[in-house]
């Protein structure tokens, strides 16, 4: 399986790891050189760890062996599936759909990894809705088990299938839902987060009394401004815009807190400051 990943950022440093690991032939891409080093680093720390606790079945130098690092979309051609995984913004992802779908063999799967912006629209853009899927997976994707695939308006079965058989054999567990904004994991968990982004600003509680309330109190494994900066403050605004835009009720509005943060570039784990100040950016 020739496998593509766009995007070099957390997530798809990640899936691209976890298509080598599967034995997949993978190409990654992303538009500088600097940031493909970076997610070379991550897959290289990542696997590093795994081998130490023996829980990889080939070498770290053979699976990232199996990775190439590429800026030129044209090395997509040959793919039999292109998952995207650039930044949650409806625009950029459709201009990159339109010159996939003119770049990728006519038989190649497109796949969003999208948080939340509709399939459906995505899949127009790519002039090839019948083989266009969202392939949603979970942060960090070496350890999380799910893979959700989100159907669009006109994909096909033979796409669905192709995309949850790959899936299964990356080690992960696809469960398929429809294209509904936030689709079932962000409608749900957004909220949440944007909640306690809330209570903060209303002085409810300071930041590490929240996270330890939902962590000691319901058992989450990450409070959910810990799990806000871990996957990024833009990226939790952008699904909070589609959700409120795409359900049109008003309890999706995002936190006037959460937006103020990131138009100050505190985008949490990935800018070095967020709810807490990391060490490293
Ligand atoms: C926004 C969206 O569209 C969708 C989303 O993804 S939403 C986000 C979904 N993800 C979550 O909700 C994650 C919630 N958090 C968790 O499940 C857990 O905290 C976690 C799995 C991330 C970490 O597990 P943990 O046991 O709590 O923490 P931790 O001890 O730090 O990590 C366990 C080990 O995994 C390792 N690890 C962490 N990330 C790793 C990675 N990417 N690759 C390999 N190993 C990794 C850690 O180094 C650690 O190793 P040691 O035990 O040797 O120190
Ligand atoms: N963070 C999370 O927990 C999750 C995120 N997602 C989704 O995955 C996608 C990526 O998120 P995430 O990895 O967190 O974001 P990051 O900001 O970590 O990474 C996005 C990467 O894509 C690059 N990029 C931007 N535009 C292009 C382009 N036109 N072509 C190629 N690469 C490009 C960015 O470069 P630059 O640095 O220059 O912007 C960056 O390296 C989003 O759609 C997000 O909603 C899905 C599940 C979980």
């Amino acid at each position: 399986m020739k496998f593509g990943v766009i995007g070099a950022g957390q997530m798809g440093a990640g899936i691209a790891q976890v298509a080598a690991q599967a034995g997949f032939t993978v190409v990654l891409r992303d538009v500088e050189e600097r940031f493909l080093q970076r997610g070379r680093s991550v897959i290289e720390r990542s696997l590093a760890k795994l081998h130490e606790k023996g829980k990889l079945d080939a070498t770290p130098e053979d699976v990232i062996g199996r990775v190439s690092f590429t800026t030129a979309l044209e090395d997509f051609a040959a793919c039999d599936v292109v998952v995207e995984a650039i930044v949650e913004d409806e625009a950029v992802k459709k201009a990159l759909f339109a010159d996939l779908g003119r770049i990728v063999q006519p038989s190649g799967i497109l796949a969003s990894n999208t948080s939340s912006i509709p399939i459906t629209s995505l899949a127009t853009a790519s002039g090839r809705p019948e083989r266009f899927i969202g392939m949603h997976f979970m942060n960090p994707v070496p350890l999380m088990a799910l893979v959700e695939v989100i159907r669009g308006y006109a994909t096909s079965d033979e796409t669905a299938a192709f995309v949850v058989d790959a899936a299964r054999r990356m080690g992960k567990t696809p469960l398929s839902c429809n294209d509904f904004p936030g689709f079932v994991s962000n409608r749900v968990l957004m909220p949440m987060i944007n909640e306690a982004i809330q209570c903060v600003m209303e002085g409810v509680a300071e930041p590490e009394a929240i996270d330890g309330i939902m962590k000691l109190g319901m058992n989450h494994p990450m409070g959910p401004l810990t799990l806000a900066d871990f996957i990024g403050l833009d990226t939790c605004l952008a699904i909070m815009e589609v959700l409120h835009r795409g359900l049109g009720d008003d309890k999706y509005r995002p936190s006037p807190l959460l937006r103020k943060m990131v138009q100050a570039g505190l985008l949490g784990r990935k800018s070095g400051r967020g709810f807490y100040t990391y060490g490293t950016a």
